[in-house]
């Protein structure tokens, strides 16, 4: 098992004894102030008190471990419920030695389990790779190998047919395979996947056959996709980073989590986090539009009892900022009743995730939400043709970056670059050979940069890049091997086999007053290049401004 693997599970263990403790210390004190009013009716208060602690343990024991104490707490806790609202004493139970007798067996379940084992991690730490890994397999497939290249995928190829080769295995985003080898394939992969803890590779499949039936065989079988012989690479690029893209926004997903539950709100960190998400805990909401604004979460959780707060009324509150309007809300809530629920979700929220939810299931309700937030975040914010941010979006990417070197005051660099002789490449080979030129650059940007930065298309042939915590000394020779392996790309057109190039502008966005200011020297930069000779980088340089 993995040292990290050990020590999430070590922690969650801790997790598991401090839970224990502290519910010991909760119930043995109540018991002991109802013992002492047996017969008595109690307050409406601590009726409200009880009935939250049972509703809470009704929510959060089984995700330590404790399944049966959970469940005789909601019974308990749905005993006292309809009297919780009361106004008067004269409505509240009385104290006997039936509830009482109930209570201690609640203690009971939580001391026979009094030898914890660690609760196990169900998804370890993905491998998050900023380039797609593809394995291609095959000595057929050999020339996809060289082809590939150049977008920046972490290409290994295995020759050999692939059935019993323990020695190809390398974690793969995608497995490139002719498509006769389909079946042996798929076997291969799940035994590696299960064998090394990873999620399975996604397949592609290389066929001379692009028939229906064709086409139905594979997908029953898994496949993922078809290209068929001679295959157009940069289609093949593309589908490639589509898949590299939904898997790591599937591992990369931020999630901002309310929990009042301390012991609990750190159990759903520990699990999501060694499921790759990105998590932020706060146990009360007064500072929530701040952590909002600033960590900019995929999805926020959201406890439905924070006391004295209600989370159903926070999510109102939350929609009270247009920006947040499309934000999911996730109530994490005990309530089993589906009224209520539904009710709750007329409020503001999304979905709903009951507790108790076992660790698994978390990750996989966690990771369907982040995926269908982030993919319908993605319609708004990209370009169809490339996928990468709108002209408004990388515009507002650029002023948060802005803002955040205000804040830190980190380099940054902002890149314009342009395709060269753009239109001559549409008069030439057509307009929709230009566009397959286009979605490949994009294609080759997305892998060459890190996931971190941010990369529009600006308009038409035109792009635009920002480099977080990256100076002009370190972007320089980034977009040099872009411009070169930019340049090795071979497209296909109406009047035969082409290639482009690009230039690129840059400047040092903390080095100006004003975000406006950098993207206009670093157009500046552009335009020198393009007078310099086209197919490079030039950098801004301050004698430049005049
Ligand atoms: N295929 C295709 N072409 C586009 C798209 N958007 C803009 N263009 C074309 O890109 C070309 C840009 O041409 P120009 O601005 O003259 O520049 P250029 O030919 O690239 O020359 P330099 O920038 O000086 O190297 C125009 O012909 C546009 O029609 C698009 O989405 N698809």
């Amino acid at each position: 098992m993995a040292p990290e693997t050990t020590a999430i599970e070590n922690r969650l263990l801790l997790l598991k004894i401090r839970f224990a403790e502290k519910t010991t210390t909760q119930l043995t004190a109540l018991l002991a102030a109802l013992a002492s009013k047996q017969g008595a009716r109690v307050t409406a208060t601590e009726v409200e008190d009880l009935y939250q602690l049972l509703h809470r343990l009704s929510g959060s024991a089984g995700t330590f471990g404790y399944h049966q104490l959970g469940q005789q707490a909601m019974l308990l806790a749905d005993t006292i419920k309809p009297t919780t609202h009361a106004t008067t004493p004269t409505t509240t139970p009385i104290v006997d030695a039936d509830f009482l007798y109930s209570l201690q067996q609640l203690l009971l379940l939580l001391q026979q389990n009094d030898t914890p084992s660690a609760p196990e991690v169900t998804h370890p730490q993905a491998a998050i790779k900023n380039k797609t890994q593809i394995l291609i397999i095959g000595q057929e497939l050999s020339q996809l190998v060289t082809a590939l290249t150049p977008y920046g995928f972490t290409i290994n190829h295995c020759e050999q047919p692939i059935t019993n080769c323990n020695q190809c295995w390398h974690y793969a985003d995608i497995i490139i395979a002719p498509a006769h080898q389909l079946t042996t394939t798929v076997a291969w992969n799940n035994t590696q996947a299960q064998q090394h803890q990873q999620q399975a590779a996604d397949i592609l499949c290389i066929g001379t056959q692009d028939t229906f039936s064709a086409r139905y065989a594979l997908a029953s079988k898994g496949a993922k996709g078809l290209f068929t012989l001679p295959v157009d690479i940069a289609k093949l690029a593309e589908r490639i980073e589509q898949i590299g893209q939904e898997r790591r926004t599937a591992y990369t997903s931020k999630i901002l989590l309310l929990d009042d539950d301390q012991e609990l709100a750190e159990h759903y960190r520990l699990v999501l986090t060694a499921a790759g998400k990105d998590v932020k805990v706060m146990h009360s909401p007064e500072h929530l539009l701040t952590v909002l604004s600033e960590f900019s979460p995929d999805i926020v959780l959201l406890d439905v009892h924070i006391p004295p707060y209600s989370g159903i009324t926070l999510a109102r509150m939350i929609r009270f900022e247009p920006k947040w309007l499309s934000l999911p809300i996730v109530y994490l809530s005990s309530e089993q009743d589906r009224d209520q629920q539904i009710m709750a979700l007329a409020q503001g929220a999304d979905d709903f995730i009951t507790k108790p939810i076992s660790d698994q299931q978390l990750v996989n309700s966690v990771h369907a939400l982040c995926y269908r937030a982030r993919t319908l975040a993605k319609l708004l914010s990209c370009d169809s043709l490339t996928g990468l941010l709108n002209h408004s979006h990388i515009k507002q990417a650029l002023d948060h970056e802005y803002a955040r070197i205000q804040r830190y005051g980190h380099s940054t660099t902002i890149a314009i670059l342009d395709l060269d002789h753009f239109k001559q490449v549409n008069d030439q080979h057509g307009h929709a050979a230009g566009d397959l030129v286009i979605k490949a650059f994009a294609h080759l940007l997305k892998q060459r940069l890190r996931y971190t930065d941010h990369i529009g298309r600006y308009g038409g042939e035109e792009f635009v890049a920002v480099l977080p915590n990256c100076d002009l000394t370190q972007a320089q020779p980034m977009f040099n091997a872009v411009c070169r392996h930019f340049s090795r790309l071979s497209f296909h057109g109406r009047k035969g086999e082409f290639n482009v190039t690009v230039s690129i502008g840059l400047a040092q966005l903390n080095h100006f007053p004003l975000a406006e200011h950098a993207l206009k020297a670093a157009d500046q930069a552009l335009y020198q290049r393009k007078h310099q000779g086209r197919n490079g980088v030039t950098c801004f340089t301050p004698k430049d401004a005049n």
